[in-house]
């Protein structure tokens, strides 16, 4: 018999840890670590329709429209019917979230709630490989040489829009956005928010909820990750 297959999303505003989270998750349990943000560097880098698309709003430090978004995650996310995943970075609208509803039914939603003071902090001081999409952090996981990534060893770059100026208005556009998003899934019943200033202390809290969900070994590249 086919075992059910295990689909999560990660929610919260920049800075809030989603990547560094869903890279433990994905560590800890073998879900495969989604990233809109990583679909959207390939697709640029393939000069796709949709990545030609939404290079001209990214460029302009926008968001993606949905209409490109959904066009060019779900058939993807249609793909994948052999593996459990977490998605970080989409849905981010109620239009995309309710996309994503009509495609697949999630398991479960994990929501960062961090305060205002930390995400600046940590921004301020994000580093970040353009071409991977790695980041590091000066003070948390910094590269091993300054300044340089450290698979490519090319060299980090700061995004204007991570500076605290910028910081105000992206995090009111998370707010207003993610609202709708995140009544939706309470709605369903399965949000589960986690709120703290320091990774490695919310950390235990997720392992601990993912560990009653799915078992912990990771998926090689032909099971699926059966539920208790
Ligand atoms: N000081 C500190 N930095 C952290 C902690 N957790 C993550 N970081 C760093 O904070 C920055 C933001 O973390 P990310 O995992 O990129 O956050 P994100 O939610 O994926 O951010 P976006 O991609 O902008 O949505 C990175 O530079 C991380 O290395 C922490 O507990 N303490
Ligand atoms: N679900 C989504 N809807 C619309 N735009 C999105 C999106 N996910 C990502 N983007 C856009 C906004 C970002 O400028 C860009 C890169 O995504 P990212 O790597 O998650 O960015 P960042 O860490 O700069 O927030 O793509």
């Amino acid at each position: 018999m086919m075992a059910k297959l295990f689909r999560a999303v990660i929610m919260g505003p920049p800075g809030s840890g989603k990547g560094t989270i869903s890279e433990r998750i994905a560590q800890s349990f073998g879900l495969k670590h989604l990233s809109s943000g990583d679909f959207l560097r390939e697709n640029i880098a393939a000069n796709t329709e949709a990545g030609v698309l939404a290079k001209t709003y990214i460029e302009r430090g926008l968001m993606v429209p949905d209409h490109v978004m959904t066009r060019l995650l779900l058939p993807r996310l249609e793909e994948m019917t052999r593996h459990s995943w977490l998605m970080d970075g989409f849905p981010c609208t109620l239009a995309q979230a309710k996309a994503l509803n009509s495609t697949c039914d999630l398991d479960l939603v994990i929501s960062l709630n961090i305060p205002y003071e930390t995400l600046k902090d940590r921004l301020s001081d994000r580093w970040i490989h353009l071409a991977s999409g790695r980041v590091y952090n000066m003070g948390f996981n910094p590269p091993r040489v300054q300044g340089r990534d450290d698979l490519s060893g090319e060299p980090l770059i700061q995004h204007d829009n991570d500076q605290p100026e910028a910081l105000v208005s992206r995090l009111r556009h998370y707010k207003d956005v993610a609202k709708p998003v995140i009544d939706l899934y309470k709605s369903k019943g399965i949000l589960h928010t986690f709120s703290g200033t320091e990774t490695d202390r919310i950390w235990p809290y997720i392992n601990s909820l993912l560990s009653t969900k799915i078992p912990s070994r990771p998926e090689t590249d032909t099971q699926h990750i059966p539920l208790p």
